[in-house]
């Protein structure tokens, strides 16, 4: 891999690019354009964003004032939690390509499992929003499907009654939080990890075991958490609104970590995160 442009394949032969940018948090207007035309502008291809994070219109008007053909782009948007079930899916895909003003999607996920007894029965509401994704897909309207926050006992009744088996699920995913066994069960079934919070939501930044371990190749704690994922075969998401780090996000194909401090940084403890367990999301 050279750049954030290079590929991985999904089950279905769609080519993903490798490091995808990130927009949870990024405030809707200006903010959210210009960060956008950044990323674009830095060679990014593979942007992130959700019904959730309110700023799919500032991400689409970024994307048009970017010079970037859409073919090159690789753009993922997230159902949200209350939107699921085959008739509320549908209106809330065309919102969502309403609002980033696009005529197709390439990936689209189902946010959160969302188990709690408020939405009714969860395993249900998953297998009939996943009935329109797969309606959706066939249609043309979005080139892969799939989903996040998804652990193997949450994915196993969805997949025994899907026609077409997801392709990918976005997972928190950084150092001391690999989520080994739903890793495992995605390899199992050919569908690619990628990694949300890279950097923990920059809570990983200041740990002292990784600046030592980045110093080493005179990269930033950032750098070798984006690069870790990599060579994790995890997709990562770095988020940023900071031109000079977008930037720096994306120089992470100079060095390459050896198998010794891969080791070190997989057996590592938990040294924060989210907090959010997918079983417990109540919103
Ligand atoms: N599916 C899901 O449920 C979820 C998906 N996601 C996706 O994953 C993406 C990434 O996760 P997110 O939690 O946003 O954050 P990250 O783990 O990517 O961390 C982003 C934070 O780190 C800072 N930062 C970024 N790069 C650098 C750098 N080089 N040096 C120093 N600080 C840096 C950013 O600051 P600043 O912006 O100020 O530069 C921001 O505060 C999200 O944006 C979203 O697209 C995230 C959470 C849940
Ligand atoms: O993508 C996300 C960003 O964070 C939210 C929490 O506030 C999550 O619900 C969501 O998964």
């Amino acid at each position: 891999m050279d750049s954030v442009k290079d590929f991985w394949m999904l089950n279905n032969g769609v080519r993903i690019p490798c490091v995808g940018f990130g927009t949870w948090q990024t405030p809707d207007g200006e903010t959210a354009v210009q960060a956008v035309k950044a990323a674009l502008e830095a060679g990014y291809v593979h942007i992130d964003t959700a019904a959730a994070y309110d700023n799919e219109a500032s991400v689409g008007q970024g994307i048009r004032e970017a010079d970037v053909k859409r073919e090159e782009l690789f753009v993922t948007s997230k159902l949200w939690n209350a939107h699921r079930g085959y008739d509320k899916t549908m209106a809330a895909f065309e919102r969502t390509m309403k609002d980033l003003g696009l005529e197709y999607l390439d990936l689209y996920l189902i946010h959160w499992p969302a188990v709690a007894n408020q939405f009714g029965n969860w395993q249900e509401l998953n297998r009939s929003t996943w009935r329109a994704f797969e309606e959706l897909y066939k249609d043309g309207r979005i080139r892969a499907i799939g989903l996040s926050n998804f652990m193997p006992h949450h994915m196993e009744p969805l997949m025994a009654e899907a026609e077409i088996q997801p392709m990918v699920d976005q997972i928190e995913f950084h150092p001391g939080q690999m989520q080994k066994e739903t890793v495992e069960y995605c390899r199992q079934h050919d569908i690619l990890v990628e990694a949300w919070s890279p950097l923990g939501t920059g809570r990983m930044l200041t740990n002292p075991t990784l600046k030592s371990i980045a110093g080493k190749y005179e990269k930033s704690v950032a750098q070798l958490c984006i690069r870790w994922c990599l060579q994790n075969e995890v997709l990562p998401l770095p988020k940023s609104v900071t031109p000079s780090r977008i930037r720096e996000n994306a120089e992470v194909f100079d060095f390459k970590i050896s198998r010794d401090d891969m080791e070190q940084i997989n057996k590592m403890g938990y040294i924060g995160g989210s907090g959010l367990v997918p079983d417990e999301i109540d919103f």
